[in-house]
């Protein structure tokens, strides 16, 4: 098996906040990411793709569709957006990495399977910080 990454940026604005809870517990819990009037981050976006490269082409995945898929789907919506305002997969939902790299996946395994003859959509790893950042192979 071939892991084939391709990595997309995007920068976007939110802040952490349970609106269930009072002002005090969220600050308590969230501190500077409760920041009220939202603060942003430089986003890294890597999608790697699991397979068998094509035995004409000798792809896994043709790189250029990947990005062209993963922008259409996901930056686009997202690039210097407000994640908990703008984003219409984001609404009612926690604006943490957690919870953004679930709906990317929703969104993009579809879709890249649909591109990947002998495999598919394998992990997806977001950096929201140079030192924070998740990672979710979709179980
Ligand atoms: N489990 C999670 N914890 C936190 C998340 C998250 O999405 N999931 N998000 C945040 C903040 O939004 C943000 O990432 C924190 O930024 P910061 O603490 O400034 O991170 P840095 O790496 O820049 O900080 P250093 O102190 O310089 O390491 C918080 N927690």
């Amino acid at each position: 098996m071939i892991y084939v990454c391709r990595k997309e940026h995007f920068n976007a604005a939110h802040k952490l906040w349970n609106p269930n809870w009072s002002d005090e517990k969220n600050f308590e819990v969230f501190g500077p990411c409760a920041n009220v009037n939202w603060h942003g981050h430089n986003f890294e976006l890597i999608v790697t793709v699991k397979g068998l490269p094509d035995p004409e082409t000798g792809f896994v995945v043709d790189l250029k569709q990947l990005s062209t898929l993963i922008r259409t789907l996901v930056i686009d919506k997202v690039d210097h957006k407000n994640l908990n305002m703008d984003v219409d997969f984001m609404q009612g939902k926690m604006a943490s990495c957690e919870i953004l790299i679930m709906e990317f996946w929703k969104i993009l395994q579809p879709a890249v399977e649909k591109i990947t003859p002998h495999g598919g959509l394998y992990k997806l790893t977001l950096y929201e910080t140079p030192r924070n950042f998740v990672e979710y192979f979709g179980d």
